[in-house]
């Protein structure tokens, strides 16, 4: 309850709030575990539940004490989401918090509301006749912008489905150190251990395991035969495709995922530069990349936009942009971005991504490579941006020369435009994958002088 008080009236993030909390409170790991599915599953469902609870409780919610609200609304969330949890002792337990924390009034109210909706049936079925997006943020609890946006982009029924997946727990997925480990054995090695664990259908590199807890807390992570990452983040660095030996720029790197990748590819033979704006993060990729045993990733600190001042004109193979975003490819994990982020949100960082990008080019040397991802399904954001760097670059083109096994993956599940060009939108209903965008693009060779 106190993790979502603070997310909802501090606009703390769940995550680290969460963290901060369990810690201290030493719990077994399967109350963690719980305490977990609560806070994220009703932040997620947090639109449908206030829904249900303003045709119950007067002036809700604004003129709610803030602790009553989350109380309400985790109660609520656990008698209709969770059917471990016997209701009886979500209204008993929430009877005595509201009893503990605040007085009989409020007691008397929590009460008379879980008892009611037990009552009369946990989920009320919505009215008739509301139009798309508003049945749709109210059955999939999504804000009514959001979807709106989601259905100019990609229409009704995809939008529907994008909703539903941001509600759907991700799968655990790793990438294999093809330094340290070959996918076969380590899926074998894993087998024996009793994890279930199956090559990602999408990323040459990746595996999927279901019921393995953290892979993270595994000796397979530990001794850095693999890296937790989801299978649409393991494509950037395979598309950018670096040999060994190059010059590469990671601009936005930590913590270091697809650095060092991008050194594993490069069978830790020449450079990668791993920058980031934020000095605290550089500790998180020079870890990674000493777990992984690569020594060829180098941490610089400060403003992508500032690069151009730090290394000569074109003079990388490779330079990767993977731009801080609006996150909507990723809500299954951080599901606050939903209430949180703003349409004007979504216009700043643009503007920022084109400054980046503009930044980024001076970087790539002529017949070398820029790649640009973003792990968020906002056209303004991912293609549009493209266009708008590739209108000031007429040295730069579109790059469709990506490995054959990913475009294979991606043309199974329609997510690629035919002809394909060199930029590919997943959607995270696709292959339950985080929602992402990459783009690969070329810079021409300079004409013999
Ligand atoms: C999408 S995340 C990068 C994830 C990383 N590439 C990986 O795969 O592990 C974006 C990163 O950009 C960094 N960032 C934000 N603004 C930046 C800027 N102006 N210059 C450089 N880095 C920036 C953030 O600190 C954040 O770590």
């Amino acid at each position: 309850m106190r993790v979502l008080e603070r997310v909802d009236s501090e606009g703390a993030y769940s995550g680290l709030e969460l963290n901060r909390v369990l810690t201290e409170a030493e719990l077994s790991r399967q109350d963690a575990a719980l305490a977990t599915e609560i806070v994220y599953g009703t932040i997620q469902r947090l639109n449908t539940i206030d829904y249900v609870l303003g045709a119950r409780v007067k002036g809700w919610p604004r003129k709610v004490e803030p602790w009553v609200r989350s109380l309400l609304r985790m109660s609520y969330y656990q008698l209709r989401w969770l059917d471990r949890v016997p209701a009886h002792a979500v209204t008993d337990e929430a009877v005595r918090i509201a009893k503990k924390r605040g007085h009989a009034g409020i007691a008397g109210l929590v009460n008379g509301v879980l008892r009611g909706l037990l009552r009369e049936g946990v989920a009320p079925p919505l009215p008739a006749g509301l139009d798309a997006a508003e049945r749709i943020a109210l059955e999939h609890s999504h804000p009514r912008w959001l979807v709106e946006r989601f259905i100019a982009a990609y229409g009704p029924e995809a939008a529907e489905s994008i909703c539903a997946a941001g509600n759907e727990p991700p799968h655990a997925s790793a990438r294999v150190n093809p330094l340290r480990a070959k996918r076969g054995e380590l899926l074998e090695a894993m087998a024996a251990e009793g994890i279930y664990a199956r090559p990602s259908r999408l990323a040459p590199a990746g595996i999927v395991a279901t019921r393995a807890g953290s892979l993270a807390a595994t000796p397979w992570y530990r001794d850095g035969r693999l890296t937790v990452q989801d299978e649409s983040s393991m494509l950037v660095a395979a598309v950018a495709a670096p040999r060994p030996g190059m010059r590469v720029l990671d601009c936005c790197a930590a913590p270091g995922g697809k650095s060092t990748h991008l050194a594993e590819l490069m069978e830790d033979r020449g450079e990668v530069i791993a920058n980031d704006v934020h000095p605290h993060k550089e500790a998180l990729i020079a870890q990674q990349a000493e777990r992984l045993g690569l020594a060829c990733v180098r941490t610089t600190v400060g403003d992508a936009a500032e690069l151009p001042d730090k290394h000569p004109p074109g003079s990388m193979d490779v330079v990767l942009l993977d731009a801080p975003c609006s996150g909507f490819g990723v809500i299954r994990r951080k599901p606050e971005i939903k209430w949180n982020k703003t349409e004007e949100d979504v216009a700043s960082l643009a503007a920022l991504q084109r400054r980046l990008l503009e930044q980024a080019g001076k970087l790539v040397r002529p017949g070398g490579t820029l790649v640009y991802s973003t792990c968020t399904i906002a056209p303004e954001e991912n293609e549009e941006a493209v266009r708008h760097f590739l209108g000031s670059r007429p040295d730069f083109a579109l790059d469709p020369d990506w490995p054959e096994e990913i475009l294979a993956a991606l043309r199974e599940e329609n997510a690629l435009p035919e002809p394909f060009a060199g930029m590919a939108q997943l959607l995270p209903h696709q292959f339950g994958s985080d929602g992402f965008f990459i783009a690969r693009m070329k810079r021409r060779e300079q004409p013999a002088t």
